[in-house]
């Protein structure tokens, strides 16, 4: 199950998103905004990011304007790595080292079509562990002193 959210400025490209992994028989749970009224993406960032850390969902998707506003209120939450992503290279790296938890996509920086090869590339790489994960402990650390 995917988590995903948006505010108002990405509402129509995450109903896009939503067409595109039902297609694919992803299952996702929407978790707000739920229309283009102007509202604040701090709600569904936070919102998503819980869905994940409580284990109501594996991954989530969040889409703002930029896509940077809702992950850096998603990053907020203890135990989330949410990432930016306009190309495909970085999503792709985003899992494999830093096991990204949340990918996050701005509706005014790319298109739907990118943003379908972004989520595929993002959603089928698996995380490498190794070398990376004691990086990833060390992130983590940085949560536990605040
Ligand atoms: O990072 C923030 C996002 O891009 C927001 O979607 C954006 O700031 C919303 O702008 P506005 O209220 O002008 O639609």
């Amino acid at each position: 199950m995917i988590a995903i959210g948006s505010d108002h400025a990405a509402f129509e490209f995450k109903n896009k998103i939503k067409k595109y992994l039902a297609g694919k028989g992803i299952e996702c749970k929407d978790y707000g905004c739920d229309d283009t009224n102007r509202t604040d993406y701090p709600i569904y960032g936070e919102a998503v990011a819980r869905a994940v850390t409580k284990g109501e969902c594996e991954r989530g998707i969040v889409c703002c304007g930029t896509g940077v506003g809702i992950s850096l209120a998603a990053n907020k939450v203890k135990g989330i790595r949410a990432v930016v992503c306009s190309e495909v290279y970085t999503a792709k790296l985003s899992r494999a080292h830093n096991n990204t938890n949340i990918l996050s996509l701005g509706s005014r920086v790319v298109t739907i079509e990118r943003a379908k090869m972004i989520i595929d590339a993002w959603l089928n790489t698996e995380y490498e562990g190794g070398r990376h994960e004691k990086r990833i402990k060390m992130i983590s650390k940085i949560e536990d002193k605040n």
